[in-house]
């Protein structure tokens, strides 16, 4: 099973690399080999941004071409078995010896091992450790350093270096996530990474960067990249499911009439069309943080780092948010596809098992939501002091005069609804947390006390800046369109404002002012716009335009022949290469005599 997955792997990275198609081209060929992920992809995915993000000029001339070359194998190992989102509290430890100019690493205990580094356990020779970097007897916090583990000639583990694989897991099972241990193994200096900190041969510990988080630069890069994954792989989730809906039939609503495609099913319809917008809001969504990013890292360039911290805020909702809702989006699209959507070859378990471990990976749902949060109180806080908004936060202004915003269930109406609730849902929170204070408490364990109102406000920040965002692209990129395919376009951000109107409810009575009557009209807006949609859901689905190989499902393939694959399929399985297992003679046969 390795050994072929690590063929397909370099069949794609050196195929492709040869061919020098751009990261989607890579991305939409990777998934032709792989249902899961390849042994490849933090090299690409983590080593080498970090070698770009993290590195002198000097340092990416000597790494990047090895990297991108092929000559090196890298991958990201930051996560210990003791810790995974509180990086300060990181235990390896990277201490420097001036006599030698080197740096000693070392993994204290079991807890400080690094763990679940993907491709760490038997492909990479190479690997970014974060380490607790001592000079002087002076601890200065997690740096980047540039490790070689192995050998490049045989691939043995270096000396000092303890490496394995980890074992099975719920998914990700082709990318040999590692365990890696270090017993005072010795790197030259220059192996730190010394973009925004250097240690002097004598050594001095230098900080360059102002800001002491761009360390954590590659986190906000993959979580940006993160919210435009999602969207691809909800794309194809729904695919699958929209297309098999549309082949599937069953009962009988009339009796004079044939069973129905399940696809006519309003409930069936309920479930899977909220994918196809979310899938646009998403990429939209991720387009607009893209540009975002690049903006800042502009700035960063300039050396201002005053844009980081709503990069920040907004990066680690979004990853949040779409990580989340793809997850529990390819689950429903699977609970669409009844018995056969449980099937591996529907490719649907396979989707699921690599949404699900993105909610958690590259930052976890409520951590990042708790860091979004901060930035949000302490921009109501400024707001109090009269200092100016960060542009995703202008909304805020409406909630200074405390009035509740009128109710109107028009697109631009709905999304000052959420703007509201998202305002009213963090004044809650600086309420919450001067009550505990005023009540006694230190403002950390006010904190705490409001961190379940906190997760709420930032996933309402994050709702009202996907509707916005949502909202004003379709505007923006259907003005030249036709005006059949802005029609479905706009029926489609529509529907987003009108399911997430519809979940938040309860929000919008407490912050707007929408009424009972309002409610109704909603609900039967939807569902009217489900049956709008339906004509046009398997042509939508077409447009995400996968090759059945990228696809790979026994339900998604373009020619429908839905049951011919399932068989096709069942057939290969190893169990049907005999008619009869050896077990029945080993086991089931003496115990049906009697003689086990
Ligand atoms: C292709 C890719 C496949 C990917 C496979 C998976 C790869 C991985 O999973 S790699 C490992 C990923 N690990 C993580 O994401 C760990 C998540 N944890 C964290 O980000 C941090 O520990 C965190 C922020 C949650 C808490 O850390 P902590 O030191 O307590 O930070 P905290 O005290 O809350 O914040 C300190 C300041 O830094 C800021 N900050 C924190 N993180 C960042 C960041 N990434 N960027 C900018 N600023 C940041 C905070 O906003 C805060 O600013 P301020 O004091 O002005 O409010
Ligand atoms: C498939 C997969 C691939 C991965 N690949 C890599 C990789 O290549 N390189 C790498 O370095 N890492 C990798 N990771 C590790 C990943 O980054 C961590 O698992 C992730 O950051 C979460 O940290 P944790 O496991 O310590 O969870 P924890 O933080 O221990 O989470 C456990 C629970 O504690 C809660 N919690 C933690 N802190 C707080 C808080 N301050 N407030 C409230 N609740 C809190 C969490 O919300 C969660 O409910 C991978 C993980 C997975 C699943």
């Amino acid at each position: 099973m390795y050994g072929q997955i690590v063929r397909d792997g370099l069949v794609n990275v050196t195929g492709i690399e040869d061919l020098g198609l751009t990261s989607p081209v890579l991305q939409r060929t990777s998934d032709a080999f792989f249902k899961e992920i390849s042994p490849f992809l933090l090299h690409f995915g983590m080593f080498v941004p970090t070698i770009i993000g993290q590195c002198t000029p000097e340092q990416q001339a000597k790494w990047l071409p090895l990297a991108m070359d092929l000559k090196i194998i890298g991958t990201y190992a930051q996560t210990e078995l003791g810790h995974g989102t509180f990086i300060r509290g990181l235990e390896t430890t990277a201490t420097y010896d001036a006599s030698t100019e080197q740096f000693i690493l070392k993994t204290p205990k079991l807890s400080s091992y690094k763990w679940w580094a993907g491709g760490l356990g038997k492909t990479a020779n190479h690997c970014i450790v974060l380490a607790q970097l001592y000079t002087k007897g002076v601890c200065h916090g997690p740096h980047p350093f540039i490790v070689q583990i192995r050998d490049t000639e045989t691939h043995m583990p270096l000396p000092g270096i303890k490496v394995g694989e980890i074992g099975p897991k719920l998914g990700f099972n082709t990318a040999d996530n590692g365990f890696l241990g270090f017993e005072d193994f010795r790197i030259p200096r220059e192996n730190l990474m010394m973009k925004n900190a250097q240690v002097t041969k004598d050594g001095t510990y230098v900080k360059v960067a102002r800001h002491g988080k761009l360390t954590y630069g590659t986190m906000v890069f993959v979580r940006v990249m993160l919210v435009s994954d999602m969207a691809y792989c909800l794309a194809k989730a729904v695919t699958i499911a929209v297309r098999y809906s549309a082949v599937r039939r069953q009962s009988q609503p009339k009796p004079d009439q044939p069973e129905p495609q399940v696809l006519d099913y309003l409930t069936q319809q309920h479930k899977l069309f909220i994918c196809i917008s979310t899938a646009h809001a998403m990429k939209l969504t991720s387009t607009w943080l893209w540009n975002t990013f690049t903006g800042v890292l502009a700035d960063m360039r300039d050396g201002n780092t005053d844009t980081l911290p709503e990069l920040h805020a907004l990066s680690s909702c979004l990853k949040a948010i779409s990580t989340s809702d793809t997850s529990a989006l390819i689950e429903q699209c699977r609970f669409a596809c009844g018995g056969h959507g449980y099937m591996y070859s529907s490719n649907l378990p396979a989707l699921y098992s690599f949404a699900t471990a993105t909610r958690t990976y590259e930052g976890d749902y409520t951590v990042l939501l708790l860091q979004t949060a901060r930035f949000l109180v302490k921009s109501w806080e400024q707001m109090d002091e009269g200092k100016p908004l960060t542009p995703t936060l202008a909304y805020l202004e409406q909630s200074r005069n405390g009035s509740q915003v009128s109710w109107d269930d028009s697109p631009e109406g709905i999304v000052r609804g959420f703007d509201a609730v998202a305002a009213g849902r963090i004044g809650a929170c600086v309420k919450s947390i001067r009550k505990h204070i005023n009540n006694g408490m230190d403002y950390e364990d006010a904190w705490q006390m409001t961190t379940v109102q906190l997760v709420g406000a930032a996933e309402a920040h994050c709702r009202a800046v996907i509707c916005r965002v949502y909202r004003d692209e379709t505007a923006r990129l259907t003005a030249g369109c036709s005006p059949g395919v802005k029609a479905v376009l706009d029926q489609l951000s529509t529907l987003y404002l009108l399911y997430w109107a519809l979940e938040r409810t309860g929000d919008l009575l407490r912050f707007s002012s929408l009424s009972e009557r309002d409610i109704e009209n909603l609900q039967a807006r939807y569902e009217a716009l489900l049956l709008k949609i339906r004509p046009n859901a398997v042509g939508l689905v077409d447009a995400f335009d996968f090759r059945d190989e990228v696809l790979m499902s026994t339900l998604g393939s373009y020619d429908g022949r839905v049951y011919e694959r399932l068989m096709e399929e069942a057939l290969k399985t190893p169990l049907n290469r005999e008619p009869v297992s050896d077990s029945f003679h080993k086991y089931i046969k003496p115990m049906m005599q009697g003689k086990l």
